[in-house]
Protein backbone atom coordinates (compact mmCIF):
# COMPACT_ATOMS: atom_id res chain seq x y z
CA UNK A 1 0.00 0.00 0.00
CA UNK A 2 1.37 3.35 -1.26
CA UNK A 3 1.72 6.29 1.34
CA UNK A 4 -0.48 8.27 -0.44
CA UNK A 5 -3.54 5.64 -0.08
CA UNK A 6 -2.77 4.99 3.20
CA UNK A 7 -2.75 8.83 4.11
CA UNK A 8 -6.03 9.08 2.24
CA UNK A 9 -7.35 5.80 4.35
CA UNK A 10 -7.10 7.97 7.19
CA UNK A 11 -8.42 10.74 6.42
CA UNK A 12 -11.57 9.16 5.55
CA UNK A 13 -11.38 7.64 8.76
CA UNK A 14 -11.60 10.63 10.64
CA UNK A 15 -13.78 12.16 8.73
CA UNK A 16 -16.40 9.23 9.37
CA UNK A 17 -15.63 7.83 12.47
CA UNK A 18 -14.64 10.75 15.05
CA UNK A 19 -15.56 14.03 16.18
CA UNK A 20 -13.61 16.74 17.21
CA UNK A 21 -14.70 16.70 20.38
CA UNK A 22 -14.01 13.25 21.04
CA UNK A 23 -10.37 14.20 19.86
CA UNK A 24 -10.18 17.58 22.34
CA UNK A 25 -10.89 15.25 25.28
CA UNK A 26 -8.65 12.01 24.16
CA UNK A 27 -5.95 15.04 23.60
CA UNK A 28 -6.70 16.65 27.39
CA UNK A 29 -6.68 13.01 29.15
CA UNK A 30 -3.36 12.23 27.37
CA UNK A 31 -1.54 15.44 27.90
CA UNK A 32 -2.60 15.72 31.91
CA UNK A 33 -1.50 12.04 32.42
CA UNK A 34 1.53 12.71 30.67
CA UNK A 35 2.23 16.11 32.98
CA UNK A 36 1.46 14.09 35.96
CA UNK A 37 3.78 11.12 35.00
CA UNK A 38 6.60 13.84 34.42
CA UNK A 39 6.01 15.34 37.41
CA UNK A 40 6.08 12.25 39.49
CA UNK A 41 9.22 11.02 37.63
CA UNK A 42 11.25 14.42 38.48
CA UNK A 43 13.23 15.24 41.54
CA UNK A 44 11.88 17.75 44.02
CA UNK A 45 12.91 21.30 42.70
CA UNK A 46 13.54 20.47 39.16
CA UNK A 47 11.37 22.40 37.07
CA UNK A 48 8.44 21.00 34.77
CA UNK A 49 8.88 19.05 31.99
CA UNK A 50 5.54 19.60 29.96
CA UNK A 51 4.30 16.78 27.34
CA UNK A 52 5.18 18.05 23.72
CA UNK A 53 6.63 21.07 24.47
CA UNK A 54 8.85 20.29 28.00
CA UNK A 55 10.82 23.15 29.60
CA UNK A 56 9.62 26.03 27.46
CA UNK A 57 6.61 27.66 28.96
CA UNK A 58 8.59 27.63 32.59
CA UNK A 59 11.06 29.17 30.52
CA UNK A 60 8.90 31.68 28.94
CA UNK A 61 7.19 31.98 32.34
CA UNK A 62 10.43 33.37 33.67
CA UNK A 63 11.52 35.68 30.33
CA UNK A 64 8.46 37.46 30.74
CA UNK A 65 8.95 38.22 34.54
CA UNK A 66 12.71 39.27 33.34
CA UNK A 67 14.28 36.89 36.14
CA UNK A 68 14.91 33.62 33.42
CA UNK A 69 18.94 33.98 34.92
CA UNK A 70 17.86 34.37 38.84
CA UNK A 71 15.68 31.60 38.20
CA UNK A 72 17.39 29.07 36.89
CA UNK A 73 20.41 30.04 39.40
CA UNK A 74 17.79 29.22 42.52
CA UNK A 75 16.74 26.15 40.97
CA UNK A 76 20.16 25.04 40.36
CA UNK A 77 21.78 26.45 43.75
CA UNK A 78 18.08 25.01 46.03
CA UNK A 79 17.11 22.00 45.99
CA UNK A 80 17.89 20.51 42.99
CA UNK A 81 21.58 20.22 43.97
CA UNK A 82 23.17 21.77 41.19
CA UNK A 83 22.12 19.66 38.06
CA UNK A 84 18.51 19.13 36.46
CA UNK A 85 17.70 17.42 33.53
CA UNK A 86 15.81 19.42 30.60
CA UNK A 87 13.64 18.88 27.71
CA UNK A 88 12.68 21.00 24.33
CA UNK A 89 9.67 20.85 21.88
CA UNK A 90 9.28 17.76 20.55
CA UNK A 91 10.46 17.52 16.50
CA UNK A 92 14.09 18.30 17.01
CA UNK A 93 14.26 20.57 19.98
CA UNK A 94 17.04 20.28 22.89
CA UNK A 95 17.54 17.99 25.14
CA UNK A 96 20.42 17.11 28.07
CA UNK A 97 21.18 18.21 31.81
CA UNK A 98 22.00 21.61 33.48
CA UNK A 99 24.43 21.92 36.13
CA UNK A 100 26.58 24.37 38.16
CA UNK A 101 28.69 21.57 39.77
CA UNK A 102 32.20 22.21 39.09
CA UNK A 103 33.29 18.78 39.36
CA UNK A 104 30.94 18.12 36.35
CA UNK A 105 32.27 21.58 34.47
CA UNK A 106 35.68 20.22 35.14
CA UNK A 107 34.96 16.70 33.67
CA UNK A 108 33.44 17.85 30.68
CA UNK A 109 36.06 21.00 29.58
CA UNK A 110 38.94 18.89 30.45
CA UNK A 111 39.19 14.91 31.63
CA UNK A 112 36.18 14.23 28.75
CA UNK A 113 37.17 16.87 26.49
CA UNK A 114 36.80 14.43 23.85
CA UNK A 115 33.85 13.18 24.36
CA UNK A 116 32.51 17.20 25.07
CA UNK A 117 32.83 19.08 21.70
CA UNK A 118 30.64 21.94 20.27
CA UNK A 119 28.52 19.67 18.39
CA UNK A 120 26.44 19.44 15.19
CA UNK A 121 23.87 21.11 16.99
CA UNK A 122 25.81 24.47 18.06
CA UNK A 123 26.91 24.50 13.86
CA UNK A 124 24.21 24.12 12.57
CA UNK A 125 22.57 27.03 14.32
CA UNK A 126 26.15 29.09 13.57
CA UNK A 127 26.71 27.54 10.05
CA UNK A 128 25.68 30.96 7.88
CA UNK A 129 27.66 33.35 9.93
CA UNK A 130 30.69 31.41 11.09
CA UNK A 131 31.25 28.58 8.42
CA UNK A 132 33.92 26.80 10.00
CA UNK A 133 35.84 29.07 11.81
CA UNK A 134 37.11 28.29 15.33
CA UNK A 135 34.18 29.35 16.95
CA UNK A 136 32.22 26.95 15.18
CA UNK A 137 34.94 24.12 14.69
CA UNK A 138 35.70 20.93 16.45
CA UNK A 139 38.49 18.47 15.80
CA UNK A 140 41.20 18.91 13.18
CA UNK A 141 39.97 22.15 11.91
CA UNK A 142 39.80 23.24 15.23
CA UNK A 143 42.97 22.15 16.66
CA UNK A 144 44.81 23.50 13.85
CA UNK A 145 42.74 26.86 14.65
CA UNK A 146 43.55 27.08 18.08
CA UNK A 147 47.14 26.50 17.77
CA UNK A 148 47.29 29.61 15.14
CA UNK A 149 45.49 32.06 17.07
CA UNK A 150 47.44 30.91 20.36
CA UNK A 151 50.88 31.32 18.87
CA UNK A 152 49.71 35.32 17.43
CA UNK A 153 47.89 36.06 19.96
CA UNK A 154 50.37 35.52 22.92
CA UNK A 155 53.31 37.10 20.79
CA UNK A 156 55.26 39.66 21.76
CA UNK A 157 54.51 41.49 18.83
CA UNK A 158 50.97 41.19 18.96
CA UNK A 159 50.32 42.17 22.66
CA UNK A 160 52.08 45.48 21.58
CA UNK A 161 50.24 45.80 18.50
CA UNK A 162 47.03 45.58 20.04
CA UNK A 163 47.81 47.35 23.29
CA UNK A 164 48.93 50.66 20.75
CA UNK A 165 45.36 49.60 19.09
CA UNK A 166 43.56 50.21 22.45
CA UNK A 167 45.15 53.17 23.47
CA UNK A 168 44.88 54.95 20.07
CA UNK A 169 41.04 53.71 19.58
CA UNK A 170 40.31 55.26 23.09
CA UNK A 171 42.31 58.39 22.84
CA UNK A 172 41.25 59.39 19.56
CA UNK A 173 37.61 57.97 19.18
CA UNK A 174 36.33 56.84 22.27
CA UNK A 175 37.03 59.48 24.75
CA UNK A 176 35.93 62.78 22.08
CA UNK A 177 32.93 61.18 21.25
CA UNK A 178 31.62 60.90 25.14
CA UNK A 179 32.65 64.36 25.31
CA UNK A 180 30.60 65.23 22.74
CA UNK A 181 27.61 63.29 23.71
CA UNK A 182 27.96 63.83 26.90
CA UNK A 183 27.79 67.31 26.30
CA UNK A 184 31.17 68.12 28.34
CA UNK A 185 32.83 69.51 25.17
CA UNK A 186 30.63 72.13 24.26
CA UNK A 187 30.18 75.69 25.65
CA UNK A 188 27.91 74.81 28.17
CA UNK A 189 28.98 71.53 30.35
CA UNK A 190 25.53 70.53 31.53
CA UNK A 191 25.41 66.18 31.62
CA UNK A 192 23.42 64.57 28.80
CA UNK A 193 22.19 61.14 29.04
CA UNK A 194 24.42 58.24 26.76
CA UNK A 195 23.50 54.94 25.92
CA UNK A 196 26.67 53.77 27.10
CA UNK A 197 26.36 49.87 26.15
CA UNK A 198 26.12 51.00 22.47
CA UNK A 199 29.11 53.17 22.56
CA UNK A 200 30.90 50.38 24.29
CA UNK A 201 29.72 48.01 22.09
CA UNK A 202 31.03 49.90 18.84
CA UNK A 203 34.24 50.37 20.33
CA UNK A 204 34.97 46.72 21.02
CA UNK A 205 33.82 46.28 17.10
CA UNK A 206 36.26 48.84 16.03
CA UNK A 207 38.98 47.39 18.59
CA UNK A 208 38.54 43.92 17.24
CA UNK A 209 38.09 44.55 13.68
CA UNK A 210 41.57 46.52 14.16
CA UNK A 211 43.44 43.57 15.77
CA UNK A 212 41.30 40.97 13.33
CA UNK A 213 41.80 41.89 10.15
CA UNK A 214 44.06 45.40 10.51
CA UNK A 215 40.88 47.51 9.49
CA UNK A 216 38.99 50.72 10.66
CA UNK A 217 35.45 49.78 11.06
CA UNK A 218 34.73 53.70 12.08
CA UNK A 219 31.80 52.55 14.02
CA UNK A 220 32.98 55.37 16.66
CA UNK A 221 33.78 58.05 14.00
CA UNK A 222 31.38 60.55 12.86
CA UNK A 223 29.10 60.81 16.13
CA UNK A 224 27.06 57.23 16.26
CA UNK A 225 26.91 56.75 12.29
CA UNK A 226 25.44 53.64 10.82
CA UNK A 227 28.34 51.06 9.36
CA UNK A 228 26.67 48.48 7.02
CA UNK A 229 29.21 45.77 7.77
CA UNK A 230 28.63 46.19 11.74
CA UNK A 231 24.29 46.41 11.00
CA UNK A 232 24.95 43.21 8.92
CA UNK A 233 26.89 41.58 11.53
CA UNK A 234 24.62 42.63 14.16
CA UNK A 235 21.64 41.10 12.58
CA UNK A 236 23.39 38.07 11.61
CA UNK A 237 24.36 37.14 15.35
CA UNK A 238 20.69 37.60 16.48
CA UNK A 239 19.28 35.83 13.73
CA UNK A 240 21.56 32.74 14.48
CA UNK A 241 20.91 33.31 17.78
CA UNK A 242 16.88 33.44 17.29
CA UNK A 243 17.83 29.47 16.43
CA UNK A 244 18.77 28.47 19.74
CA UNK A 245 15.19 29.28 20.84
CA UNK A 246 12.66 28.32 17.78
CA UNK A 247 12.10 24.94 17.35
CA UNK A 248 14.05 23.49 14.75
CA UNK A 249 11.27 22.11 12.52
CA UNK A 250 10.26 26.12 12.18
CA UNK A 251 13.00 27.39 11.32
CA UNK A 252 14.36 24.50 9.28
CA UNK A 253 11.64 24.80 7.28
CA UNK A 254 11.58 28.62 7.05
CA UNK A 255 15.54 28.13 5.67
CA UNK A 256 14.52 25.48 3.06
CA UNK A 257 11.59 27.98 1.45
CA UNK A 258 14.02 31.01 2.03
CA UNK A 259 11.55 33.30 3.64
CA UNK A 260 11.14 35.34 6.93
CA UNK A 261 14.06 35.21 9.58
CA UNK A 262 15.92 32.91 7.89
CA UNK A 263 16.15 34.74 4.17
CA UNK A 264 17.27 37.98 6.44
CA UNK A 265 19.87 35.71 7.96
CA UNK A 266 20.98 34.34 4.53
CA UNK A 267 21.62 38.17 3.43
CA UNK A 268 23.15 39.34 6.77
CA UNK A 269 25.38 36.38 7.00
CA UNK A 270 26.15 37.07 2.93
CA UNK A 271 26.67 40.70 3.62
CA UNK A 272 29.48 40.01 6.72
CA UNK A 273 31.13 37.31 4.68
CA UNK A 274 31.60 39.19 1.24
CA UNK A 275 33.21 42.27 3.45
CA UNK A 276 35.73 39.96 4.68
CA UNK A 277 36.43 38.31 1.42
CA UNK A 278 37.06 41.88 0.54
CA UNK A 279 39.51 42.17 2.80
CA UNK A 280 41.05 39.30 2.64
CA UNK A 281 42.12 39.93 -1.14
CA UNK A 282 42.53 43.46 -1.00
CA UNK A 283 45.14 42.28 1.62
CA UNK A 284 47.11 39.57 -0.23
CA UNK A 285 47.04 42.00 -3.62
CA UNK A 286 49.16 44.05 -1.18
CA UNK A 287 51.24 41.12 -0.16
CA UNK A 288 51.74 39.99 -3.95
CA UNK A 289 52.05 44.17 -4.66
CA UNK A 290 54.78 44.87 -2.07
CA UNK A 291 56.33 41.34 -1.34
CA UNK A 292 55.46 40.89 2.60
CA UNK A 293 53.67 42.30 5.39
CA UNK A 294 55.99 43.24 8.07
CA UNK A 295 54.37 46.21 8.77
CA UNK A 296 51.50 44.36 9.81
CA UNK A 297 50.62 43.20 12.54
CA UNK A 298 46.68 42.14 12.66
CA UNK A 299 46.09 37.89 12.73
CA UNK A 300 45.11 38.41 9.42
CA UNK A 301 48.52 39.63 8.44
CA UNK A 302 50.21 38.00 10.52
CA UNK A 303 48.47 34.36 9.38
CA UNK A 304 48.78 35.59 5.88
CA UNK A 305 52.60 35.87 6.60
CA UNK A 306 53.05 32.16 7.72
CA UNK A 307 55.24 30.76 5.81
CA UNK A 308 54.31 26.61 4.69
CA UNK A 309 53.20 24.82 5.48
CA UNK A 310 50.79 26.74 7.08
CA UNK A 311 49.55 28.24 3.76
CA UNK A 312 46.12 28.90 4.53
CA UNK A 313 43.10 29.09 2.25
CA UNK A 314 41.07 31.97 1.78
CA UNK A 315 38.32 30.80 3.40
CA UNK A 316 39.49 29.85 6.03
CA UNK A 317 41.53 32.86 6.69
CA UNK A 318 37.61 34.69 6.39
CA UNK A 319 36.06 32.83 8.82
CA UNK A 320 38.97 32.69 11.27
CA UNK A 321 38.40 36.35 11.26
CA UNK A 322 34.38 36.47 11.25
CA UNK A 323 34.79 34.29 14.58
CA UNK A 324 37.18 36.53 16.27
CA UNK A 325 34.63 39.27 15.55
CA UNK A 326 31.69 37.98 17.19
CA UNK A 327 33.79 35.95 20.35
CA UNK A 328 35.28 39.56 21.07
CA UNK A 329 32.71 42.19 20.50
CA UNK A 330 29.56 41.75 22.77
CA UNK A 331 31.25 40.13 24.92
CA UNK A 332 34.03 42.91 26.12
CA UNK A 333 30.98 45.44 25.94
CA UNK A 334 28.60 44.12 28.07
CA UNK A 335 31.45 43.28 30.71
CA UNK A 336 31.66 46.74 30.89
CA UNK A 337 28.57 47.93 31.01
CA UNK A 338 27.60 45.95 33.94
CA UNK A 339 31.13 47.16 35.36
CA UNK A 340 29.96 50.45 34.97
CA UNK A 341 26.81 49.69 36.56
CA UNK A 342 27.62 48.39 39.81
CA UNK A 343 30.42 50.79 40.11
CA UNK A 344 27.50 53.41 39.81
CA UNK A 345 25.99 51.77 43.27
CA UNK A 346 29.23 50.69 44.97
CA UNK A 347 31.35 54.69 45.69
CA UNK A 348 33.61 52.77 47.84
CA UNK A 349 34.39 50.21 45.33
CA UNK A 350 34.71 53.50 42.26
CA UNK A 351 36.91 55.74 44.92
CA UNK A 352 39.77 52.21 45.44
CA UNK A 353 39.43 51.79 41.56
CA UNK A 354 40.45 55.59 41.18
CA UNK A 355 43.40 55.54 43.51
CA UNK A 356 44.41 52.56 41.74
CA UNK A 357 44.28 54.00 37.99
CA UNK A 358 45.64 57.27 39.42
CA UNK A 359 48.78 55.64 41.25
CA UNK A 360 49.38 53.14 37.74
CA UNK A 361 50.22 55.98 36.04
CA UNK A 362 48.86 54.99 32.18
CA UNK A 363 50.52 51.35 32.98
CA UNK A 364 46.81 48.61 33.20
CA UNK A 365 49.17 46.28 34.08
CA UNK A 366 49.66 47.45 36.99
CA UNK A 367 46.20 48.54 38.13
CA UNK A 368 45.75 45.26 40.33
CA UNK A 369 42.31 46.48 41.89
CA UNK A 370 40.77 47.20 38.73
CA UNK A 371 41.57 44.22 37.44
CA UNK A 372 40.07 42.81 40.47
CA UNK A 373 37.03 45.39 40.45
CA UNK A 374 36.48 43.32 36.32
CA UNK A 375 36.69 39.94 37.46
CA UNK A 376 34.06 40.41 40.51
CA UNK A 377 32.27 42.05 37.96
CA UNK A 378 32.36 38.92 35.70
CA UNK A 379 31.71 36.73 38.30
CA UNK A 380 27.95 38.28 39.36
CA UNK A 381 27.32 39.29 35.50
CA UNK A 382 29.33 36.80 33.19
CA UNK A 383 28.95 37.96 29.49
CA UNK A 384 28.32 34.39 28.86
CA UNK A 385 26.08 33.44 31.28
CA UNK A 386 25.53 29.93 29.57
CA UNK A 387 27.30 27.64 27.71
CA UNK A 388 26.85 24.29 26.23
CA UNK A 389 29.07 21.00 24.95
CA UNK A 390 27.08 17.91 23.54
CA UNK A 391 27.91 14.72 24.43
CA UNK A 392 29.38 12.36 21.52
CA UNK A 393 28.45 8.94 23.58
CA UNK A 394 26.71 8.37 26.87
CA UNK A 395 28.45 9.14 29.58
CA UNK A 396 27.93 9.75 33.71
CA UNK A 397 29.41 13.39 35.07
CA UNK A 398 30.82 12.91 38.55
CA UNK A 399 27.54 13.91 40.45
CA UNK A 400 26.60 10.75 38.51
CA UNK A 401 23.92 12.34 36.27
CA UNK A 402 23.50 10.12 33.43
CA UNK A 403 24.05 12.30 29.89
CA UNK A 404 22.72 10.22 26.58
CA UNK A 405 24.59 10.29 23.39
CA UNK A 406 23.57 13.92 21.62
CA UNK A 407 22.48 15.82 25.15
CA UNK A 408 23.42 18.47 25.74
CA UNK A 409 25.14 19.77 29.30
CA UNK A 410 24.60 22.91 29.61
CA UNK A 411 27.09 24.67 32.32
CA UNK A 412 25.06 27.58 33.91
CA UNK A 413 28.05 30.34 34.50
CA UNK A 414 25.61 32.68 36.33
CA UNK A 415 24.95 30.34 39.20
CA UNK A 416 28.37 29.04 39.60
CA UNK A 417 29.29 32.62 40.18
CA UNK A 418 26.47 33.06 42.90
CA UNK A 419 27.15 30.00 44.64
CA UNK A 420 27.60 29.78 48.41
CA UNK A 421 29.65 26.85 48.33
CA UNK A 422 32.26 28.33 46.74
CA UNK A 423 32.18 31.73 46.88
CA UNK A 424 31.12 32.00 50.78
CA UNK A 425 28.33 33.65 52.60
CA UNK A 426 28.69 37.08 51.04
CA UNK A 427 28.38 35.40 47.38
CA UNK A 428 26.14 38.35 46.42
CA UNK A 429 28.47 41.02 46.94
CA UNK A 430 30.01 42.84 44.65
CA UNK A 431 33.38 42.87 46.54
CA UNK A 432 36.63 43.08 44.31
CA UNK A 433 38.81 42.67 47.63
CA UNK A 434 37.49 38.67 47.29
CA UNK A 435 40.44 38.46 44.56
CA UNK A 436 43.51 40.45 45.76
CA UNK A 437 46.26 38.85 48.01
CA UNK A 438 47.24 40.88 51.28
CA UNK A 439 49.88 42.79 49.70
CA UNK A 440 46.72 44.03 47.54
CA UNK A 441 48.29 42.23 44.27
CA UNK A 442 45.28 40.10 42.11
CA UNK A 443 45.70 37.04 43.65
CA UNK A 444 42.77 34.36 41.43
CA UNK A 445 40.11 34.02 44.40
CA UNK A 446 38.87 30.60 43.20
CA UNK A 447 41.32 27.62 43.40
CA UNK A 448 40.03 26.03 40.91
CA UNK A 449 39.38 27.60 37.37
CA UNK A 450 36.04 25.22 37.19
CA UNK A 451 34.78 27.22 39.39
CA UNK A 452 34.99 30.57 37.88
CA UNK A 453 34.31 29.80 33.92
CA UNK A 454 33.57 32.99 32.66
CA UNK A 455 35.88 32.46 30.23
CA UNK A 456 35.79 28.97 29.88
CA UNK A 457 38.08 26.89 30.91
CA UNK A 458 40.26 23.27 29.84
CA UNK A 459 41.60 23.45 26.08
CA UNK A 460 38.59 25.47 25.13
CA UNK A 461 39.81 28.19 27.36
CA UNK A 462 39.21 31.71 25.56
CA UNK A 463 42.11 32.73 23.24
CA UNK A 464 41.12 36.54 23.96
CA UNK A 465 41.53 36.74 27.56
CA UNK A 466 44.59 38.48 27.93
CA UNK A 467 43.25 41.02 24.62
CA UNK A 468 40.19 41.28 26.41
CA UNK A 469 41.33 42.27 30.16
CA UNK A 470 43.90 45.02 28.27
CA UNK A 471 41.15 46.21 26.67
CA UNK A 472 38.31 46.75 29.16
CA UNK A 473 40.99 48.19 32.11
CA UNK A 474 42.48 50.61 29.17
CA UNK A 475 38.55 51.87 29.12
CA UNK A 476 37.42 51.36 32.02
CA UNK A 477 40.19 53.66 33.47
CA UNK A 478 40.51 56.20 30.70
CA UNK A 479 36.67 56.77 31.03
CA UNK A 480 36.67 56.96 34.66
CA UNK A 481 39.60 59.27 35.06
CA UNK A 482 37.34 61.92 33.34
CA UNK A 483 33.94 60.93 34.15
CA UNK A 484 31.16 60.22 36.35
CA UNK A 485 28.88 57.70 35.79
CA UNK A 486 25.54 57.48 36.81
CA UNK A 487 22.86 55.61 36.22
CA UNK A 488 19.11 56.79 34.94
CA UNK A 489 16.67 56.04 37.38
CA UNK A 490 14.37 53.08 35.40
CA UNK A 491 17.68 51.24 33.89
CA UNK A 492 16.74 48.46 35.96
CA UNK A 493 18.94 44.80 35.90
CA UNK A 494 17.37 42.82 33.06
CA UNK A 495 17.34 45.00 30.70
CA UNK A 496 21.40 44.69 30.38
CA UNK A 497 23.08 42.38 28.18
CA UNK A 498 21.74 39.42 27.82
CA UNK A 499 20.35 37.95 24.93
CA UNK A 500 17.20 36.07 25.89
CA UNK A 501 15.46 38.49 27.78
CA UNK A 502 15.79 41.63 25.41
CA UNK A 503 14.71 39.68 22.42
CA UNK A 504 11.26 38.50 24.37
CA UNK A 505 11.54 42.40 25.41
CA UNK A 506 11.84 43.65 21.51
CA UNK A 507 8.84 41.18 20.47
CA UNK A 508 6.31 43.08 22.71
CA UNK A 509 6.31 41.19 25.89
CA UNK A 510 6.61 37.32 26.67
CA UNK A 511 2.55 36.96 26.10
CA UNK A 512 3.58 38.62 21.90
CA UNK A 513 6.70 36.20 21.68
CA UNK A 514 4.69 33.10 22.72
CA UNK A 515 1.84 33.95 20.12
CA UNK A 516 4.48 34.26 17.95
CA UNK A 517 5.85 31.65 18.34
CA UNK A 518 2.68 29.34 18.11
CA UNK A 519 1.79 31.05 14.95
CA UNK A 520 5.13 30.19 13.70
CA UNK A 521 4.39 26.48 14.78
CA UNK A 522 1.13 26.29 13.52
CA UNK A 523 2.19 27.76 9.96
CA UNK A 524 4.89 25.62 10.17
CA UNK A 525 3.31 22.31 10.16
CA UNK A 526 0.75 23.89 7.32
CA UNK A 527 3.84 24.28 5.68
CA UNK A 528 5.31 20.84 5.59
CA UNK A 529 1.81 19.29 5.56
CA UNK A 530 1.13 21.47 2.10
CA UNK A 531 4.39 20.70 0.53
CA UNK A 532 4.46 17.07 1.20
CA UNK A 533 1.24 17.20 -0.93
CA UNK A 534 2.58 19.58 -3.70
CA UNK A 535 5.62 17.33 -4.15
CA UNK A 536 3.73 14.00 -4.47
CA UNK A 537 1.53 16.09 -6.75
CA UNK A 538 -0.91 13.18 -7.40
CA UNK A 539 -2.92 13.32 -4.33
CA UNK A 540 -6.81 14.33 -5.54
CA UNK A 541 -8.76 17.50 -4.45
CA UNK A 542 -10.99 16.05 -2.82
CA UNK A 543 -9.05 14.21 -0.18
CA UNK A 544 -6.99 17.39 0.71
CA UNK A 545 -8.80 20.35 2.24
CA UNK A 546 -5.77 22.89 2.57
CA UNK A 547 -6.88 25.85 4.88
CA UNK A 548 -4.91 28.55 2.75
CA UNK A 549 -2.79 28.53 -0.49
CA UNK A 550 0.94 28.19 -0.18
CA UNK A 551 0.99 32.47 -1.18
CA UNK A 552 -0.93 33.07 1.99
CA UNK A 553 1.15 30.67 3.77
CA UNK A 554 3.98 32.49 3.34
CA UNK A 555 2.51 35.87 3.77
CA UNK A 556 1.67 34.39 7.53
CA UNK A 557 5.82 34.65 7.87
CA UNK A 558 6.08 38.36 6.33
CA UNK A 559 9.72 39.62 7.74
CA UNK A 560 7.36 42.14 9.66
CA UNK A 561 6.06 39.30 11.73
CA UNK A 562 9.13 37.88 13.30
CA UNK A 563 10.11 37.75 17.01
CA UNK A 564 13.34 39.40 16.25
CA UNK A 565 12.78 42.18 13.50
CA UNK A 566 14.20 45.66 13.86
CA UNK A 567 15.81 44.55 16.84
CA UNK A 568 18.59 45.62 18.26
CA UNK A 569 21.19 44.97 21.23
CA UNK A 570 19.09 46.10 24.63
CA UNK A 571 20.34 49.26 26.02
CA UNK A 572 21.72 50.90 28.97
CA UNK A 573 21.40 54.62 29.29
CA UNK A 574 23.43 55.21 31.23
CA UNK A 575 24.06 59.44 32.38
CA UNK A 576 27.11 60.78 32.21
C1 LIG B 1 35.12 39.81 28.62
C2 LIG B 1 35.44 39.34 27.46
C3 LIG B 1 35.36 37.89 27.04
C4 LIG B 1 34.72 36.84 27.63
C5 LIG B 1 33.92 36.82 28.91
C6 LIG B 1 34.94 35.68 26.78
C7 LIG B 1 34.44 34.41 27.04
C8 LIG B 1 34.67 33.32 26.25
C9 LIG B 1 34.07 32.03 26.46
C10 LIG B 1 33.10 31.65 27.56
C11 LIG B 1 34.52 31.21 25.47
C12 LIG B 1 34.18 29.73 25.26
C13 LIG B 1 33.10 29.57 24.24
C14 LIG B 1 32.78 28.13 24.02
O1 LIG B 1 33.66 27.28 23.85
O2 LIG B 1 31.60 27.82 23.98
C15 LIG B 1 35.41 31.98 24.64
C16 LIG B 1 36.06 31.48 23.53
C17 LIG B 1 36.78 32.26 22.67
N1 LIG B 1 37.08 33.60 22.81
FE1 LIG B 1 36.49 34.80 24.33
N2 LIG B 1 35.70 36.06 25.71
C18 LIG B 1 35.97 37.40 25.83
C19 LIG B 1 36.69 38.17 24.94
C20 LIG B 1 37.31 37.70 23.82
C21 LIG B 1 38.06 38.52 22.90
C22 LIG B 1 38.27 40.02 23.03
C23 LIG B 1 38.47 37.69 21.91
C24 LIG B 1 39.29 38.01 20.69
C25 LIG B 1 40.27 38.81 20.64
C26 LIG B 1 38.02 36.36 22.22
C27 LIG B 1 38.26 35.25 21.45
C28 LIG B 1 37.79 33.99 21.72
C29 LIG B 1 37.97 32.87 20.83
C30 LIG B 1 38.69 32.88 19.49
C31 LIG B 1 37.35 31.78 21.44
C32 LIG B 1 37.26 30.35 20.90
C33 LIG B 1 38.32 29.53 21.56
C34 LIG B 1 38.23 28.07 21.18
O3 LIG B 1 37.16 27.60 20.85
O4 LIG B 1 39.27 27.43 21.24
N3 LIG B 1 37.31 36.41 23.38
N4 LIG B 1 35.47 33.26 25.13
Amino acid sequence: MTTRALVAMALRFLREYVRASDLAVAAAVLFACSAARSRLSSRPGEPMLWPVVGIIPTLFAHLAAGDVYDWGAAVLLGRSRGTFAYRGTWGGGSSGVVTSVPANVEHVLKANFDNYPKGPYYRERFAELLGGGIFNADGDSWRAQRKAASAEMHSARFVQFSAGTVERLVRRELLPLLEALSGRGGPESAAAAVDLQDVLLRFAFDNICAAAFGVEAGCLADGLRDVPFARAFERATELSLTRFYTPPFVWKSKRLLGVGSERALVEAARAVRKFAERTVADRRAELRKVGDLAGRFDLLSRLMSSPPPAGYSDEFLRDFCISFILAGRDTSSVALTWFFWLLASHPHVEARVLDDVARGGGDVSAMDYLHAALTESMRLYPPVPVDFKEALEDDVLPDGTLVRARQRVIYYTYAMGRDKATWGPDCLEFRPERWLSKSGAFAGGAESPYKYVVFNAGPRLCVGKRFAYTQMKMAAAAVLARFRVEVLPGQERHELGHPLPAAAADAGGCSTYICVWLLQITTSWIYIFICFFVEQGKIEEDQLEAPFSRDEAQHHHSPGKEPNSGRKTSNAQILI
